[in-house]
């Protein structure tokens, strides 16, 4: 039976967008499904975008604070937030032109608003209408997670779907969850002048991350007098004079103006009747195979909806895996092998491969660990900003396994080792390749060279022989 289109995406976010656009531009007929009234998802809307234009007005604030460090008189006698966040809605808006519903129907895509569901494994109702494709591709995302805390919804909380939409700067605000986003954010409103507090489960936050590593950016941030939390839950809430009252495991009390909650996130599913279809859910998301086929091989998903990693740019590589699986041949499968991330904190801390442990649990003593500070460059220091460190993660023969950055620009920084573990080039590549002087990617070069030294560090026989070599020379008088 002859359907309509090529490929129908439900979902136009990250992974959603580039799927479609792609499609098309491949001349397939294409239609995407889109819920709410506008494209973009949860990075444009929510997430990234968002968190990173007021993590920028935020730092502004800092460096106001920290400028008497320069001889700069500088004080600040306000801070309104509903200024900040026109910036960060200015900083959408700019972006939403990209990803525009008239953008997309110039590149062949029919943008259909609203919200459907399967009706079988091959039809999809969506404003009364069924569309028949031959595949499909969910790519409805995810949303907050709500712990089971007592008494939370009755007292209210934010979330990053509504806390980019606040009328007032909460003087006093907990953050449920130490996470990216609780980190990001919590920071972000602590520089805002909000009195921050944060409830991390673990005995560090960012516990995604190399734990010495996640140390250094939550010392900046108790630096900045944030309070954290650790080996804490959020249990319960009252409300008391106004307040919200925070009980936790450990018997602690918070009293807060505000919660926000950053607690994890749950995959939109619920509403797409997947059954239907013969599309099986997992405790994560939707299942679904290396080349991103879920149980029902026509239909394919990506992007947050799936689980794994929940990276803007991960939701893309993977929309456009399973684009080019369910438009051409379903042959090529999702690899994984270098996603780096970085979390946009201060100091910024940016990852890619494996954590030391990880490493170690794999290759044993076929292990180098190279580290170096930002306090040893230059240009770091003129910045003032010497604090953290590179972490390079390498075996024996300088195969590159992990590398972690906390430090200025680490999100930047870490593309040379992204680059250089991609191509499968060993760390001495990154050693020998001329940096610019004084630029804070020499700590790539810098961190590199800590193989070479260590291993002559251990290598006496070398040592002895060169000195032998040395004096004989010297002997000889020329
Ligand atoms: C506060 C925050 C900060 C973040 N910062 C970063 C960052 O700095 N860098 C980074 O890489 N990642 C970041 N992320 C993660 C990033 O936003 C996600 O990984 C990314 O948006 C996932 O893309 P997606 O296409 O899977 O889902 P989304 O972008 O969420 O898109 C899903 C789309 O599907 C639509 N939809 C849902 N259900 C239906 C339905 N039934 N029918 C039709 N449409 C539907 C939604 O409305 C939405 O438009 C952040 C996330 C948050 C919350
Ligand atoms: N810069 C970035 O790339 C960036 C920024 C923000 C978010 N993200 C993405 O969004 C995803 C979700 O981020 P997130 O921070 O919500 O989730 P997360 O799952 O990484 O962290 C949530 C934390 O909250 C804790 N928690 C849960 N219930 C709690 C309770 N009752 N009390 C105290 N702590 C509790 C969890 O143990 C967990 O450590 C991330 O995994 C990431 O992929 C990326």
């Amino acid at each position: 039976m002859a359907v309509e289109y090529d490929l129908v995406i439900i979902g136009g976010g990250s992974a959603g967008l580039v799927a479609a656009s792609a499609g098309a531009q491949l001349n397939a007929k294409v239609a995407l499904v889109e819920k709410e009234p506008r494209l973009g998802g949860d990075c444009l809307h929510y997430g990234c975008v968002p968190s990173k234009s007021l993590i920028h007005a935020a730092r502004v604030a800092h460096e106001v604070r920290q400028a008497a460090t320069y001889g700069i008189d500088a004080s600040i006698h306000d801070i309104h937030i509903r200024k900040a966040l026109g910036h960060v809605h200015r900083v959408i808006d700019t972006i939403q032109v990209h990803d525009s519903t008239e953008r997309f129907e110039s590149l062949g895509v029919e943008v259909i608003y609203g919200e459907g569901q399967f009706r079988d494994r091959q039809t999809f109702e969506v404003n009364g209408r069924q569309l028949k494709a031959r595949t499909y591709l969910i790519a409805t995302g995810g949303r907050p997670g709500l712990p089971p805390i007592t008494g939370l919804k009755e007292a209210g909380y934010l979330t990053n779907v509504n806390v980019f939409s606040i009328e007032q700067r909460p003087q006093s605000l907990a953050v449920i969850g130490a996470g990216p986003i609780g980190c990001e954010l919590g920071q972000a409103f602590a520089r805002l002048g909000s009195q921050v507090t944060m409830i991390a489960s673990r005995d560090h936050i960012l516990p995604q991350e190399e734990p010495e590593a996640a140390r250094v950016v939550q010392a900046q941030m108790e630096s900045e007098g944030i309070q954290i939390l650790t080996e804490t839950r959020a249990k319960e809430v009252l409300v008391k004079n106004g307040q919200k009252v925070i009980v936790t495991n450990t018997g602690d009390r918070v009293t807060v103006d505000e919660i926000l909650v950053a607690a994890g996130r749950v995959p939109n599913v619920e509403s797409l009747n997947l059954q239907a279809a013969g599309v099986d859910v997992g405790k994560e998301g939707i299942v679904v195979n290396a080349k991103l086929q879920t149980s029902n091989p026509k239909i394919y998903a990506a992007g947050d909806v799936i689980g794994g990693y929940q990276f803007t740019h991960v939701a893309g590589y993977e929309g456009a895996v399973a684009m080019q699986n369910a438009l051409i041949l379903p042959t090529k499968k999702a690899d994984y092998r270098v996603i780096p991330w970085a979390t946009f904190t201060e100091p910024e801390l940016a990852r890619v491969g494996f954590t030391e442990e990880q490493a170690r649990k794999r290759y044993g003593d076929d292990l180098m660990v190279l580290r170096h500070d930002f306090d040893h460059v230059d240009r770091a220091l003129a910045e003032g900003a010497g604090i953290g460190f590179a972490k390079f993660i390498t075996r024996k023969n300088g195969e590159i396994l992990g590398a972690h950055m906390v430090g200025p620009a680490a999100g930047e920084l870490i593309h040379e080792v992204v680059l250089a573990m991609s191509y499968k080039l060993k760390v001495g590549a990154l050693k020998s390749i001329i940096h610019i002087y004084p630029t804070l990617a020499e700590i790539n070069s810098k961190t590199a060279l800590q193989l070479t030294k260590q291993t002559y560090a251990k290598n006496t026989r070398l040592q002895n022989l060169l000195r032998r070599f040395f004096d004989f020379r010297r002997s000889l008088g020329r």
